[in-house]
C-alpha cells in the first residue's frame, strides 16, 4: 500500500486508512475528478479540518496522497522526462476548509513551479461548497501566467474536458511569446434567422459581416434558416447544427457568430455540439466597442458591459475554454484579457461602477457649470456610420476622426460654436446607434448619452444614401426610446444626398416635419442648416425658474400667456415660478432668472 505523504503525527489511525483508501480511485480518460473521489476527500477533510491533497496522473492514476498544505508534498517525477513547454502530467486536486475555494497565493506559485495541468481546490464546509480552478494560460516575461476559474458547482467542474484543455495549454505554450504573436486572422461563419420582421435576414448578415470584418475576423461564409420561433436549446434546429458543423470542418472556421443574442444556455449547448468558440451579434459588438475605446471612462464603461455579459455565460467548460486561444470575445479594453473568474468578476464589476459614479459626478458638476452659463446644447445621434462626425467637423472645424467604419466615435466630443445670428451653441458628437445594441451597453453608455438625454435640441443624422436608412432610422428611435429622449425636439439631418441620385427620394425625405437634405463632404445645404437650428433653438422651450417681484404682478399674467408654468410658490423675496419658455422669452425677462432645472 502506497503511504500517506505530509504531517500525519497526531492522525487517528481510521483516517489514516481512509486516506490511504484515496489510492484506489481511478479516473476515467479526459475526466477531471469522479464524483465518487470528490466525496471520499469531502468526507475526511471534513473529519480532519485540515487539507488533504491528491495528485493524480494523466492516466487517472492516484499517484500521491498528501495530509497539510500543498508545497510541502515531494511529487514523483511525472511520467517520463517533459519539455518546459509541456506541462507536468500531473494535477493537483486539494481541499480548503472552511468553504471557500478561492486558489490562495501559495496553491498559485505549486501550480506555476510544479506546471500541474490544473490546480483544483475544493472548498470544504461539512460538504463540497464550491470549486475553483487554476491552470496556466501561457508565458511572459519568463513566468507562467496563470488563469483561474470559479468558483464552479461539482456537476460544472466534471464537465471539463481535461485532455481538451491540457492540449490547449501545450499548444499555447509551444509558441513562443503570447504576447507579441501577432494571431491569425480568425475565421468567422456568420448565422441568422429569417422571419417577417423589420430587418430581411440577408441585410442583417451583410451589417453582420461589415461589424466581423471591423473586428478584425475574415468572414468565410454566412448561412441562415427560416424559423418562427428559436430553439430554446440550440436557437437553429438540430439539423442545422449538424450542417454547420459540417461546414465548420470543410472551411476551416474558428469562430462562429450568430447574428441575435444567444441565450447563456443556446450559446454553450452550440459549443459543446460544435466543438468551437460560438459568439453573438452582443459579444461582437461588445469585442469592437473594446478594441476601440480610448478615454479612460469608455474603456471602463465597455469594460463593465462585457463583464456583465460574461457573467451568466461562466460556467462549465464552454466560455473558458472556447476562449483559451483569445480572439473576438476575450479582448477587454487595454493590453489585458477578459476577467474568467465569477468571483474576481464580481469585484471588478464593484469596482468599475463605483469609478464610474464618480466620474459622473464630476460630468455633472461641468454641466452644473454650463448650464449655469445657459448656452443652448445639441448632441448629434444617429446610426452609425451616418456622417455624425463629418458633420460636426463641417460645422465647427473640430477635426473629429471621420472614418467609413462602423463605431469609429465612441466617446463624445463637445464643441462650442456660433449660430449665423451670433449666438454661441454647443454641439456635441456621440456614439453610433445600431440595430440589435447590446443593452449591457446601453446600461453601461447611459453616463456618457447623459448629453443625448440633456440637450436642448438633437440632430438626427441619416445616411440618406443607405438602401436601409429608414430602418436605421427606426433603430435609432428605438435607443433614444430606451434612454428616454425619444420626445426630444429633432430635427432630422438626410446627409450625403451628393450619393443619392433620385430628386424624388429626396422630396420623400423632405416631407417628414423638420428635416433637411444635406452633404456633409460637399457642404451642401450647410448654411441651411444652421439657419433651420438657429430657428429651432428660437422657438425651442428651456425650462428655468424665476422671481417675480410682488408688485409686478403684470408680469406674472403675461408669463401664464407665453409659458407653460409648471408650479408657483409664494415666498418672502416674491413669487418662484417654474416654467417653459423660450429663448425669446428667456432673453426678454432675463433679469427675473435664477437657473436652470
Ligand atoms: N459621400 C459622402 N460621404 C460622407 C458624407 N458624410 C460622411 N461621409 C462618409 O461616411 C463615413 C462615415 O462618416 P463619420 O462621420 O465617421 O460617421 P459617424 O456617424 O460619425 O460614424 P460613427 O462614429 O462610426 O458612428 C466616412 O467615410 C465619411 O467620409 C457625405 O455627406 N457624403
Ligand atoms: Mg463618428
Amino acid at each position: 500500500m502506497p503511504e500517506v505523504y505530509g504531517e500525519k503525527n497526531g492522525l487517528k489511525k481510521i483516517i489514516i486508512d481512509n486516506l490511504e483508501q484515496l489510492y484506489e480511485f481511478t479516473i476515467p480518460f479526459g475526466q477531471t475528478i469522479t464524483a465518487e473521489l470528490a466525496q471520499a476527500m469531502a468526507v475526511i477533510a471534513a473529519q480532519l479540518n485540515r487539507e488533504i491533497a491528491v495528485y493524480i496522473n494523466r492516466r487517472g492514476k492516484v499517484v500521491r496522497v498528501a495530509v497539510g498544505n500543498t508545497k510541502t508534498v515531494p511529487l514523483p517525477a511525472a511520467d517520463g522526462r517533459r519539455a518546459l513547454n509541456r506541462l507536468s502530467g500531473i494535477r493537483c486536486i486539494h481541499t480548503h476548509p472552511g468553504g471557500d475555494s478561492q486558489l490562495s497565493n501559495v496553491d498559485i506559485a505549486s501550480l506555476k513551479k510544479m506546471r500541474f495541468d490544473i490546480m483544483v481546490a475544493l472548498g470544504i464546509r461539512e460538504d463540497i461548497q464550491e470549486i475553483s480552478l487554476g491552470f496556466i494560460a501561457g508565458h511572459k516575461d519568463n513566468s507562467y501566467t496563470v488563469q483561474t476559474v470559479g468558483p464552479l458547482t461539482l456537476t460544472e467542474f466534471m464537465q471539463i474536458d481535461l485532455n481538451y484543455l491540457t492540449n490547449q495549454i501545450e499548444r499555447l505554450l509551444e509558441v513562443n511569446d503570447i504576447a507579441t504573436n501577432v494571431a491569425p486572422k480568425e475565421k468567422a461563419l456568420l448565422v441568422g434567422i429569417e422571419r417577417q420582421e423589420e430587418w430581411e435576414v440577408g441585410e442583417s448578415l451583410r451589417e453582420l459581416a461589415q461589424l466581423t470584418q471591423t473586428a478584425g475576423a475574415e468572414v468565410v461564409g454566412s448561412i441562415w434558416q427560416k424559423r418562427s420561433r428559436t430553439d430554446a436549446a440550440f436557437y437553429i434546429g438540430r439539423g442545422k447544427v449538424q450542417e454547420i458543423s459540417l461546414i465548420r470542418q470543410e472551411l476551416g472556421v474558428n469562430i462562429i457568430i450568430f447574428d441575435e443574442e444567444l441565450s447563456p444556455a443556446q450559446q454553450r449547448n452550440l459549443e459543446q455540439a460544435l466543438g468551437v468558440k460560438v459568439i453573438d451579434r452582443s459579444a461582437l459588438i461588445l469585442d469592437i466597442f473594446a478594441q476601440r475605446a480610448r478615454s479612460h471612462e469608455g474603456k471602463l464603461q465597455v469594460e463593465l458591459a462585457q463583464l456583465k455579459y460574461n457573467l451568466p455565460r461562466l460556467g462549465g467548460q464552454g466560455l473558458v475554454l472556447s476562449r483559451l486561444g483569445g480572439g473576438i470575445g476575450t479582448r477587454g479594453p487595454g493590453e489585458t484579457k477578459l476577467e474568467v473568474d465569477r468571483r474576481r468578476i464580481r469585484a471588478r464589476i464593484s469596482d468599475i461602477e463605483k469609478e464610474i459614479e464618480n466620474l459622473k459626478t464630476h460630468r455633472y458638476l461641468h454641466r452644473e457649470r454650463r448650464q449655469a452659463s445657459k448656452i443652448p446644447t445639441l448632441a448629434l445621434v444617429g446610426y452609425t456610420n451616418a456622417g455624425k462626425s463629418s458633420l460636426l467637423n463641417k460645422l465647427t472645424d473640430a477635426g473629429v476622426l471621420a472614418e467609413n467604419k462602423l463605431f469609429a466615435t465612441l466617446d463624445p466630443t463637445t464643441r462650442r460654436m456660433k449660430l449665423p445670428g451670433g449666438k454661441e451653441i454647443l454641439l456635441t458628437d456621440t456614439v453610433g446607434f445600431i440595430q440589435k445594441l447590446p443593452h449591457q451597453l446601453i446600461a453601461a453608455f447611459r453616463g456618457t448619452l447623459e448629453e443625448v438625454v440633456q440637450a436642448d435640441l438633437l440632430l438626427h443624422v441619416v445616411d440618406a444614401s443607405h438602401p436601409q436608412y429608414e430602418k436605421q432610422m427606426l433603430a435609432v428611435y428605438q435607443v433614444l426610446r430606451e434612454l428616454g429622449a425619444d420626445t426630444k425636439q429633432t430635427i432630422t439631418v438626410f446627409n450625403k444626398i451628393d450619393k443619392v441620385d433620385s430628386e424624388y427620394i429626396i422630396e420623400r425625405m423632405l416631407r417628414q416635419a423638420s428635416a433637411i437634405a444635406v452633404s456633409a463632404v460637399e457642404g451642401t445645404n450647410i448654411n441651411k442648416l444652421l439657419t433651420m437650428m438657429e430657428d429651432t433653438i428660437k422657438a425651442a422651450n428651456i425650462d428655468i425658474r424665476l422671481v417675480i417681484p410682488y408688485d409686478e404682478s403684470g408680469v406674472m399674467a403675461k408669463l401664464y400667456d407665453i409659458a407653460a408654468v409648471n408650479s408657483v410658490e409664494y415666498s418672502a423675496e416674491g413669487i418662484h415660478v417654474f416654467a417653459s419658455l423660450s429663448q425669446e422669452y428667456v432673453e426678454r425677462y432675463r433679469k427675473y432668472v435664477i437657473g436652470d432645472e
